[in-house]
């Protein structure tokens, strides 16, 4: 059983609510936006995976849909085996996530937030790993400062923190470098690629196309909601030739012949 597994995934975003005078009109109402269109995909235990795109892609999309932040219009995802609405909360249980958005809570201080996000997973003394999470992250000093008195980059790394908190099996961070220094780029990765070696599977979305070549095994592109491209990195940059993995993105991303072609 694949450790991420998605099956003909599609969504739609429902349109935004006509107006009286759209629905006096008598114009159709407009069908929505596909963001996600019929994306199947297996990632196996222990893979490091990249999901690239450009903006607008549906890599975020995919991402909530994975986390059960939105729910597929179509299709099935499982999370080590389990469904992520028909068993959410297994699904949930198996998954971190490292948001692309700063979302933080300012009331608390960075241990207490690792603390309650610890308690939804039910696990009471977990300080050992917050730890030692704390120390591979940069952030022991900061562990008593008050969330709203830390750098755009030190939250950024709480976020990481907070998506291992439960040590689960499949870790997704969804542009986790944007905007963060070369230290903590360093630092993050180091970490990642030492969870990655005792088996946690990683699923990267970045923009820093040197990042996915160093780290992934495998790469997913995605253009307009669909896979573009899907195989091994090495495999990719051989059969689409450039002199890096950004030549073969930006080739693929201007080719009218995708999927297939480039599908493993
Ligand atoms: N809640 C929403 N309602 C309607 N459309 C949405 C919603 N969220 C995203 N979209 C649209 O779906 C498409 C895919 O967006 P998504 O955020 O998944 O892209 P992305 O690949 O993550 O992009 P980026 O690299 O900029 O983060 C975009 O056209 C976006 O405008």
């Amino acid at each position: 059983m694949p450790a991420l597994s998605l099956e003909h995934v599609s969504k739609i975003y429902s349109p935004a609510p006509r107006s009286l005078r759209e629905r006096l009109s008598g114009k159709p109402a407009h069908p929505g936006f596909q963001a996600v269109q019929d994306v199947s995909l297996a990632v196996e235990h222990g893979e490091f995976f990249g999901l690239l795109g450009p903006n607008g892609a549906g890599k975020t999309t995919l991402i909530s849909m994975m986390a059960g932040l939105a729910r597929a219009s179509s299709g099935r995802i499982r999370i080590c085996g389990y469904d992520v609405v028909d068993d959410f909360r297994a699904a949930r249980r198996s998954l971190g996530v490292v948001p692309q958005e700063i979302v933080y809570d300012p009331f608390f201080t960075v241990r207490e937030t690792l603390r309650i996000q610890s308690g939804y997973f039910g696990l009471k003394r977990n300080d050992d790993w917050i730890d030692e999470i704390l120390a591979n992250l940069g952030l022991s000093d900061k562990a008593d400062a008050n969330m709203r008195a830390l750098s755009g980059g030190m939250k950024r790394r709480v976020l990481v923190a907070q998506a291992l908190v439960h040590r689960p099996p499949v870790i997704i961070l969804d542009e986790p470098t944007a905007g963060v220094d070369v230290d903590l780029r360093r630092m993050l990765w180091t970490f990642i690629s030492r969870l990655n070696a005792e088996g946690h599977t990683i699923l990267l979305t970045t923009h820093y196309l040197e990042e996915a070549e160093a780290l992934c095994g495998r790469i997913a592109m995605l253009k307009n909601g669909r896979i573009a491209a899907l195989d091994t990195t090495q495999a990719l940059m051989a059969r689409v030739g450039g002199a890096d993995l950004e030549d073969v993105f930006v080739r693929i991303m201007h080719t009218e012949a995708v999927g297939e072609e480039f599908t493993a």
